[in-house]
């Protein structure tokens, strides 16, 4: 049974994450395969997914760790390929402003995050309370790049008043590199989110504005 933490019940970042995910079980169908995304609120849901997985047909995964946890779980593990449009994609976020425009990829998963998110009719995003901002920016902007593009895309992207710092030592489960852009006044997410796409050797960037979540879970609360 989902625990609801009333209004004003005092809750560590922990207990936020979890309480979220909990209640994003709510939104699982019998018989459906579920989009997973990646870190550690999703790993909650995960968890759950695993007390009802006699329940799903199973669950496209964003990443090699989530994988690797439905896997553990004995939670069926299918490929988009396969399975077509999904009903209910759930994942975490860095950051989330009042129009649900997000900040993703502090995981380095936001390629295929945002690969399953699009092909979701309904995308539900679960955070603790800590993730939710105003304006998008505080966060860095991570940036998935083609390695032998990292320079080019940098350079290009100071252009665009932003400050790259390459994720050194990551290498994404595309076998990609991350800029993280840092110190960047976000005005307008969906065109920033656009031009960055329009980089030659970015593979994908996290903003998540153009398609933003359809429902936001902050501390159990759904967010009106
Ligand atoms: O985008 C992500 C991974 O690429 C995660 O959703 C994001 O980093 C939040 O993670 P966490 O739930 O651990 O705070």
């Amino acid at each position: 049974m989902a625990h609801h933490p009333g209004a004003g019940t005092e809750m560590t970042p922990e207990q936020g994450k979890q309480a979220s995910a909990e209640r994003a079980l709510e939104f699982v169908q019998d018989d459906s395969v579920v989009g997973v995304g990646t870190g550690s609120t999703v790993a909650y849901f995960i968890q759950g997914l695993g007390r009802m997985k006699d329940r799903i047909q199973g669950a496209v995964s964003s990443s090699e760790q989530s994988t690797k946890l439905l896997k553990e779980l004995g939670i069926p593990v299918f490929d988009l390929n396969a399975t077509g449009p999904l009903e209910l994609y759930v994942d975490g976020a860095d950051e989330c402003d009042p129009h649900n425009r997000l900040i993703k990829g502090g995981g380095a998963a936001l390629t295929r995050e945002k690969i399953i998110a699009a092909a979701s009719r309904q995308f539900v995003c679960i955070v603790d309370p800590s993730k939710l901002v105003p304006v998008l920016g505080r966060f860095p902007v991570p940036v998935e790049v083609i390695p032998m593009a990292r320079s080019h895309v940098a350079r290009q992207i100071v252009k665009l008043g932003g400050d790259p710092v390459w994720r050194e030592g990551t290498v994404t489960d595309n076998g990609n590199w991350i800029l993280d852009v840092h110190n960047w006044s976000i005005t307008d997410p969906v065109a920033l989110e656009s031009r960055l796409n329009a980089i030659v050797g970015v593979v994908t960037n996290g903003l998540f504005a153009a398609r933003p979540a359809d429902l936001v879970i902050t501390g159990g609360e759904i967010r009106a």
